[in-house]
């Protein structure tokens, strides 16, 4: 039976919905650990320290990442992001699941590590790049030259989605949220977990090994 938890990654282009998605499979798991990155870029309003991001200097980012703190780290939209190793390596021994929203520069390092067996990835796009822009306008949380440099990264971001194990698009974020959790069950399922099937399964486990 595997003990380990699992590493779910969730990247998309900015704007496509996954920290709206990440919420939404949080409620409906509150087991689910999301894995709270570090950050350089400024607070946005309503964001909190420890909740959303670590916020860091590029100083203070630059010594985590010299002393091996980090899982994962890049640079995007000109500003770190990193993903503190710790509390990753904690959940996953305690066999809890972790929820990670990076972009496919910290996919590509999660699943180049010694954690990599137990990641499933999962790739957001929108229904079209129209629509991408205007959720970054409606969101009112960029300057108009943050939104069109996210733009202009978002084909590059894009370009990476065939090397996610399963690709979501959002256009109903009701139907998004229910593939993610089918994603997530399946997943569990596959790996030996016992997923809402309760105490027939155990049965029939003890049965076997009896
Ligand atoms: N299916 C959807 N239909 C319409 N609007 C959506 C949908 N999914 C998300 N949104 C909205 O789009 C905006 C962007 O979503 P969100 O912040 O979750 O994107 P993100 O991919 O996490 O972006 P970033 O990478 O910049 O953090 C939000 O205002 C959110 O409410
Ligand atoms: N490689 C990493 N990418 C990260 C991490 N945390 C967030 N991100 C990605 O950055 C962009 C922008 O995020 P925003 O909050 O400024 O809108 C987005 O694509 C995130 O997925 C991380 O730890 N590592």
């Amino acid at each position: 039976m595997e003990r380990s938890g699992l590493l779910v990654i969730l990247s998309s282009p900015s704007g496509a919905g996954k920290s709206t998605l990440a919420r939404r499979l949080m409620d409906w798991d509150p087991s689910l650990r999301f894995s709270v990155s570090a950050t350089t870029r400024a607070p946005r309003p309503g964001e909190v320290e420890g909740d959303h991001y670590y916020f860091r200097d590029p100083e203070q980012f630059r010594i985590m990442v010299r002393d091996g703190q980090m899982l994962e780290h890049a640079e995007v939209f000109g500003n770190f992001y990193g993903t503190p190793r710790a509390p990753v390596e904690e959940a996953m021994l305690a066999g809890r699941d972790t929820l990670f929203d990076v972009d496919w520069q910290g996919g590509q390092q999660i699943r180049a590590s010694v954690l990599g067996t137990h990641v499933v990835s999962i790739f957001v796009l929108p229904p079209s790049l129209a629509e991408l822009e205007r959720r970054l306008i409606a969101r009112q949380q960029d300057r108009p030259e943050v939104i069109a440099a996210r733009m202009q990264k978002s084909r590059d971001e894009i370009s990476h989605w065939a090397e996610y194990d399963y690709v979501i698009v959002n256009e109903d974020i009701e139907a998004s949220t229910e593939a993610l959790k089918t994603i997530l069950t399946a997943e569990r399922l596959r790996r030996g977990r016992q997923v809402g099937l309760g105490p027939f399964v155990q049965a029939l486990m003890r049965e076997e090994n009896a």
